[in-house]
């Protein structure tokens, strides 16, 4: 009777499948319409709509419990469990699961209409104003105006609200037998000391951050002044051409260190009349370069790729996959600068994922774990962002291949890519401990902040209180997108792009590789990212690099020759490293 048993378990799993399909295809085209016309109407049929969708899981994973998985293997374990383990709609209370809706929808809402009126009369929505602002200023006080407006208009207005949905979210997730939701969210890396391996990536990491903090604060310092700048040796946080400071590439212009051809090529693109669609379909071109899958006709039709100027919208980047095996969309306000290139790559990286693993089972339709997923577009990045291959499209003319055009390379990727680490550590640092009790509503901004000021070695330019909420004026917090993804994504891009160029045949300093038109890189990364998340990550990480765990040496390798330099640098100015842990007490004057 095993057999019939097995029989009974496959055929519940195929009849999920069709009907998982059907389900999530109406909830991602309810929220797609949401996000793409902000308004209550479409809000409240996401919403109702996606109590349905709970209803649909809760009555799947009641079914799928009730077989004995002991009987099966591997792979029919896995999708039975992945299909009992439910995530808030675990929900018992359905009017509560609405709230927790609800909330979450009002919070984000809020973030993405929030614009901020400068003393000027300019109004400036988050998207394009402030992050060109924020990316182009050199006004101490201009910079400092944003920066502080607008956590007045995001975080602050939301504060009472993101309480609530703490609340709801941990009680929804207790049913299933976790202990908040922080520890849901740990779970789906499958890896027992997961705190501590991460913990170690960052101190492995962190030397070479100290010395490019270093030299940025000298530089700041040359440009703004010294007495601006606390004596605890932390960069005030509104200075480094990002809302959050988590990447500091728009600072390029005055940190490269040789008087080379800029690597950032916004002023080319912008003068050779880029479009948003011209950026996709260079995107496209290079995904298709390894042989891997080009965009179906369905996205290039359906896609949002510009700002509407006719409604509201989500403009933070986001790819979608409709769960049907054939939709698949990038909503992105795209702008014409480097940074938004990096973004389309980034957004193609997760529709490359879908599209390879969309003959899975629907619950292996995920990344092998969510750094994964966030890392694929990124590795591309990697090489388009090469001189060699920015010339080779037409974006640089004259760039030299010596030493001095090196570092200012490994320079323009090091304040996008090491810069961020800290960054991509604490967010998560901070989330668990809200969502495990450890940090209460008291205390939210002051912990906040002293996370920024221990990890980043950036501290607030003006006065934070508890009447502040400076959490919610990250996209992620409202959007209750998990952060740690990031970070692990950061360190497994360069295992990664390890991999891909010894696969490409590349011999070299690894930052010189770029795996354009190499089809042997393509088809290593089609192995793995065809499996979805059918095997633990070990596995696939084992398939493409041959280790089974992160490591941080490949982005050291990567970044060596900067080290050195940084070092250098930094000792030729008889600048020490380092901050204080705690924030500043004096704030300078603004
Ligand atoms: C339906 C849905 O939600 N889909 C998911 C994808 C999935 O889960 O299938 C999704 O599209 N999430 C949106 C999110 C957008 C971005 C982001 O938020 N980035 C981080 C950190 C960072 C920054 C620079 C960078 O180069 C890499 C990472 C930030 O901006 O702080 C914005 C800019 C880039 C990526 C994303 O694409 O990860
Ligand atoms: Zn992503």
């Amino acid at each position: 009777e095993i057999t019939d048993e097995l029989a009974e378990a496959q055929r519940f799993l195929d009849n999920y499948d069709a009907a998982a399909e059907a389900v999530y295809y109406k909830s991602s085209i309810n929220w797609w319409n949401y996000n793409t016309n902000i308004s209550d109407h479409n809000l409240q049929i996401a919403i109702d709509y996606s109590l349905e969708v709970a209803k649909f899981d809760k009555n799947a994973s009641s079914v799928a419990s009730q077989f004995n998985l002991s009987r099966y293997d591997d792979r029919m374990r896995r999708q039975l469990s992945y299909i009992v383990n439910l995530g808030t709609s675990a929900m018992k209370d359905e009017t509560k699961l609405q709230r927790l809706a609800a909330v979450s929808a009002e919070m984000e809402s809020i973030y993405s209409r929030a614009t901020v009126r400068m003393d000027d009369g300019r109004e400036l929505a988050l998207e394009p104003g402030l992050t060109k602002l924020l990316a182009t200023s050199r006004n101490y006080d201009e910079l400092l105006e944003a920066w502080q407006k607008w956590r007045d208009v995001s975080g602050r207005e939301m504060r009472e609200k993101y309480e609530e949905f703490v609340e709801l979210s941990n009680e929804a997730i207790r049913n299933n037998g976790y202990s908040d939701t922080g520890a849901y969210w740990r779970s789906w890396y499958e890896t027992e000391n997961f705190e501590q391996i991460l913990e170690g990536l960052y101190e492995d990491i962190h030397p070479l951050y100290k010395e490019l903090h270093t030299y940025t604060r000298r530089k700041l310092i040359e440009k703004y002044g010294e007495d601006k700048f606390p004596r605890s040796r932390h960069i005030p946080a509104h200075l480094l051409g990002n809302m959050w400071a988590q990447s500091w590439n728009n600072l390029l212009d005055f940190l490269q260190p040789y008087d080379k051809e800029s690597v950032d090529v916004t002023p080319v693109m912008q003068r050779l009349n880029y479009t948003a669609v011209k950026m996709f379909e260079l995107s496209d071109d290079f995904f298709g370069s390894l042989g891997l899958e080009r965009m179906p006709a369905e996205f290039w039709n359906h896609s949002m790729i510009v700002k509407p100027n006719d409604r509201d919208v989500v403009c933070h980047a986001s790819a979608w996959d409709f769960s049907n095996g054939k939709d698949f969309r990038i909503k992105q306000c795209t702008e014409i600068t480097m940074d938004d290139l990096i973004t389309v790559h980034h957004e193609m990286g997760h529709i490359e994922y879908y599209l390879l693993y969309k003959n899975q089972p629907i619950v292996f339709r995920k990344g092998a774990n969510p750094g994964f997923h966030e890392a694929v577009g990124d590795v591309i990045s990697l090489s388009v962002r090469t001189p060699k291959h920015l010339r080779e499209i037409g974006l640089l003319q004259d760039i030299t291949d010596d030493e001095e055009s090196d570092i200012n390379f490994l320079l323009s990727i090091a304040l996008d890519r090491v810069a961020f680490i800290p960054f991509g550590y604490l967010i998560d640092q901070w989330r668990w401990r809200v969502f495990s009790g450890e940090i209460t509503p008291a205390t939210y901004n002051e912990k906040w902040w002293q996370l920024r000021c221990r990890y980043q070695g950036i501290s607030p330019p003006v006065e934070r209180t508890e009447e502040d909420f400076d959490p919610g004026a990250k996209y992620h917090i409202p959007g209750n997108t998990p952060y740690i993804r990031y970070f692990v994504s950061y360190i497994l891009q360069f295992q990664l792009h390890d991999a891909v160029c010894k696969a490409a045949g590349h011999s070299g300093p690894l930052h010189k590789c770029d795996i354009y038109r190499s089809h042997e890189a393509g088809d290593l990364l089609r192995d793995v990212l065809s499996l979805g998340s059918s095997l633990p990550w070990p596995d696939a990480l084992e398939k493409i690099t041959g280790q089974r765990n992160m490591n941080a040496s490949s982005m050291l390798t990567y970044f060596d020759p900067l080290y050195e330099w940084l070092k250098q640098e930094n000792i030729k100015a008889g600048d020490a490293t380092g901050w204080e842990d705690a924030c500043p007490q004096n704030i300078p004057p603004g």
